[in-house]
């Protein structure tokens, strides 16, 4: 009979005779919060900028702005507990380790969203962690399963023994952004990432992280988490006190949020809509938040305080009144949200280095950053990207290496689950289980948001003007040799898609969009208008090519 046949054998056996220790389970049960105590959050806001309502402009409290409703997000099925299960697991974990020599004098397990951990203690001395983790393969197919994790907790000296649960529990971002630890936080910006795995509930400050970067193999839940950090701010702020720069330039993901603009949105003044989703309008708002980075210096050291919440709060008791020497005025909180680090980086050096001056700086000013990355490579996370993002979120890459370069341990190649994440704050790695949110979640709280009465416009962030650079001229004089052909394609399919011309003459990115900006400015084709392609403005080819020979 086999090692493991024999102890199931004795499990069996004396699973009725023995009485061991009762385990402590931890399962937390979850409480929302009331409608009533999300309504008074907006209300207690308003009433405090009230008091100084002739401070702002008249628009400025959007008096009979709501904040979104609890019923506007799903209720997902609760954490299910099965008591009968893990007193069954809790008996083979310590008949088990009996029949292999070691006793455990306490287990107390801890039931969260995807594993419950079982945390022993060894009677006796000279037991060591290395003998336990020698046998977590028996341990797991004693319980039935085809691996469990076991480490050491030194704090607690204590041993852990992580297992699968049977169902995975997914931690709706209702669920975390109703706990009493997000409605009850008193954080400046609180962001409920979902809950670790000893189901705890994690809600972060962005003001005092800084900064935030995440990365991840495609469809691990990097979106879903951006998506569940949008709406943390969104159920936690007024629109007057929050302003979100949204870029993805190579995806819709953000798209969604368009109705927010009059709201919660800042843009810069070349972009149509407050989203940016191309190249030229995502290096704009790197430029326009470096010079609104240095107008806030201007304004703190002119209101003789140290940092964005003691200028805010000296503008809210009028201690600040603004003239024309000293333009004081309410600053917002601006987070940038990017959500592919490498369409940013492919802007050679400059794209990186405004990033990394934004991160050194902006900490003081009330601009925050979050990037995320499918490319953990040393090419994209590079050193400085690194030293200026220390708290960071890895949610799986294919290979250690990956793992290291963004965590500096192999934390991130060894999660199993989608959702699942390290979460790397002050050298401290938390396992956590993100929250998650639906894309049918986020267009009823922007539907709700945005039938409101908002501001004229979205927040308009300085533009390259502001910055004193000019947009590169285009020079026709010196067009590309593919530029006939490519204006007769566009006339032809009368559709100005840089990524058409890339495909049907294999042209790289860079090419053919500076083919594309030397057709709009030979007035063959209209500006860029998001990611949509652009207007053609001639109709024939006969007509092109009187227009051509008028031209040139
Ligand atoms: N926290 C979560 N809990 C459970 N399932 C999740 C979670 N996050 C995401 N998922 C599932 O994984 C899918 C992919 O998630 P998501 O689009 O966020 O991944 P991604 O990392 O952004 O991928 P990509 O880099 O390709 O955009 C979702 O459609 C959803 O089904």
């Amino acid at each position: 009979m086999s090692l493991s046949n024999w102890i199931k054998k004795q499990i069996a056996n004396l699973n009725e005779k023995v009485n061991p220790p009762q385990p402590n389970v931890y399962v937390e049960t979850i409480r929302e919060a009331s409608q009533e105590e999300f309504s008074l959050e907006v209300e207690q806001i308003q009433e405090e900028l009230e008091t100084d309502i002739e401070a702002f402009n008249d628009d400025f409290l959007l008096e009979n702005y709501q904040s979104p409703t609890l019923d506007l997000l799903e209720e997902l099925n609760p954490l299910v507990i099965n008591r009968d299960k893990l007193e069954e697991q809790k008996n083979t974990i310590i008949i088990g380790l009996r029949g292999f020599g070691i006793e455990i004098s306490s287990i107390i397990a801890t039931v969260g969203p995807t594993v419950t951990t079982f945390e022993i203690t060894i009677s006796g001395i000279g037991k060591r962690v290395e003998q336990v983790v020698k046998l977590s393969d028996d341990i797991a197919s004693l319980l039935y399963k085809s691996r469990i994790s076991i480490y050491s907790r030194p704090e607690n000296g204590t041993i852990a023994l992580e297992v699968s649960n049977n169902v995975n529990h997914i931690v709706g971002i209702r669920e975390s952004i109703s706990h009493p630890s997000f409605v009850e936080s008193t954080m400046q910006l609180p962001l409920a990432l979902g809950r670790t795995l000893y189901n705890e509930p994690l809600v972060i400050d962005l003001a005092s992280i800084n900064h935030l970067l995440i990365a991840g193999s495609t469809g691990q839940g990097k979106s879903s988490l951006l998506d569940s950090i949008i709406l943390s701010l969104l159920y936690k702020k007024h629109p007057s006190q929050v302003k979100l720069i949204l870029i993805s330039t190579n995806r819709i993901s953000f798209s969604v949020y368009k109705r927010l603009e009059k709201h919660f949105l800042a843009s810069n003044p070349s972009n149509k809509g407050a989203i940016i989703v191309n190249k030229d309008g995502a290096l704009e708002s790197l430029y326009g938040l470096c010079e609104e980075m240095e107008n806030r210096y201007e304004l703190l050291s002119l209101a003789q305080v140290r940092n964005h919440s003691d200028y805010n709060k000296k503008f809210l008791s009028k201690e600040l009144i603004p003239t024309k020497e000293f333009p004081f005025k309410f600053l917002p909180t601006l987070v940038l949200i990017i959500d592919e680090l490498a369409e940013i980086t492919q802007f050679g050096k400059d794209g990186e280095n405004l990033l990394i001056k934004l991160a050194q700086k902006s900490r003081s000013v009330g601009i925050h950053l979050i990037i995320s990355t499918q490319r953990a490579s040393d090419r994209i996370i590079t050193n400085a990207i690194k030293e200026n993002f220390t708290t960071r979120i890895g949610f799986r890459v294919p290979a250690k290496s990956d793992s290291n370069i963004l965590l500096d341990n192999d934390l991130a190649s060894k999660i199993g689950r989608i959702g699942e994440a390290i979460y790397q704050s002050h050298n401290q790695n938390i396992k956590i289980q993100c929250s998650y949110t639906t894309v049918n979640e986020i267009e009823r709280v922007v539907e709700f948001i945005g039938k409101q009465d908002g501001y004229s416009s979205a927040f308009e962030l300085p533009g390259y003007e502001d910055y004193g650079i000019e947009k590169e001229a285009v020079d026709l004089s010196k067009r590309d040799k593919m530029f006939e052909d490519c204006a007769k394609m566009v006339v032809n399919s009368q559709s100005g898609s840089t990524s058409m011309l890339q495909r049907k003459f294999n042209l790289g990115y860079n090419r053919a969009d500076r083919i594309m900006l030397q057709l709009e400015a030979a007035g063959i084709v209209g500006s860029a208008s998001g990611s949509k392609p652009r207007d053609v403005l001639i109709t024939t080819e006969y007509e092109l090519a009187r227009h051509l020979e008028e031209l040139f």
